[in-house]
């Protein structure tokens, strides 16, 4: 399997506290979710890979890439699409969004393109549209084309199904399993995470677990079930 993410040493600091302690982590599966509590520490590790956190200290690789020292490198590398999607949609139309994400292309060229990532993403017909009028599904899709759009090589979504319902979720997740780039998901949906191949469980800035999503969740929700002090406890956090 490609190594996809090398982490060594990685500790992350503000504030004068620990925000995120990580010795040694290779990510390698083609699908990995992040878990965790409120403030655990999942954005800040998702953030080191393209450099939006600069690590206190330690190493971080991307495809080989050292994202310390070649940001810029890695972030071509890197595409994220955050939980709103309002935060990364830049021009007022999805056909002129996804447009700015093929700048080796002009022209028509260049449009048909855009389409033809607009389209994958179930987007097409928003090609024209305000961006400010569409559904937080449907910018959800467009921000996901604009990122397809410049071709990563890893895909890093943070929680991108916070604003969704039900039925998007569900066409979202069949998306990202349709799409040969590698994701990298966090997410508090316990659901998709369980489906997951592999998922790291993150508590207080520690990766405290690391394995398939049918071990790692429940046991996930034994320990949120303990710290609630009630087997009948939510279960869900
Ligand atoms: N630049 C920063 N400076 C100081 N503290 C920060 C910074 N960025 C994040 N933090 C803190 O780091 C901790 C982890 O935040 P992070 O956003 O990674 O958590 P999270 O697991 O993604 O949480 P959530 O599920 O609420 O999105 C939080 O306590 C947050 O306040």
């Amino acid at each position: 399997m490609t190594e996809l993410v090398r982490m060594e040493g990685v500790v992350v600091e503000g504030d004068d506290r620990l925000l995120l302690d990580v010795p040694h982590l290779v990510l390698d599966s083609p699908r990995t979710a992040v878990i965790g509590p409120n403030g655990s520490g999942k954005s800040t590790l998702l953030r080191l890979l393209n450099g939006l956190t600069a690590p206190t200290r330690g190493q971080i690789a991307v495809l080989g890439t050292d994202v310390v020292e070649n940001t810029a490198a890695a972030r071509q590398l890197v595409g994220f699409v955050f939980s709103d999607p309002l935060a990364q949609l830049l021009l007022p139309t999805p056909l002129e969004d996804v447009r700015l994400s093929i700048p080796r292309l002009r022209g028509r060229a260049q449009a048909e393109a855009a389409r033809t990532w607009l389209a994958r993403c179930g987007a097409e017909h928003l090609a024209e549209a305000s961006v400010y009028e569409l559904s937080s599904g449907e910018r959800q899709r467009v921000a996901l084309a604009s990122v397809l759009a410049a071709e990563p090589s890893l895909l890093v979504l943070d929680e991108p199904t916070t604003l969704l319902d039900r039925l998007s979720v569900r066409r979202l997740m069949r998306l990202l399993d349709s799409l040969a780039v590698p994701v990298l998901l966090a997410t508090h949906d316990l659901e998709i995470a369980s489906a997951f191949p592999r998922v790291l469980a993150v508590e207080d800035g520690r990766i405290v677990d690391d394995g398939p999503g049918g071990e790692v969740v429940p046991a996930y929700v034994r320990r949120v079930d303990a710290m609630d002090g009630s087997p009948d406890g939510p279960g869900v956090p």
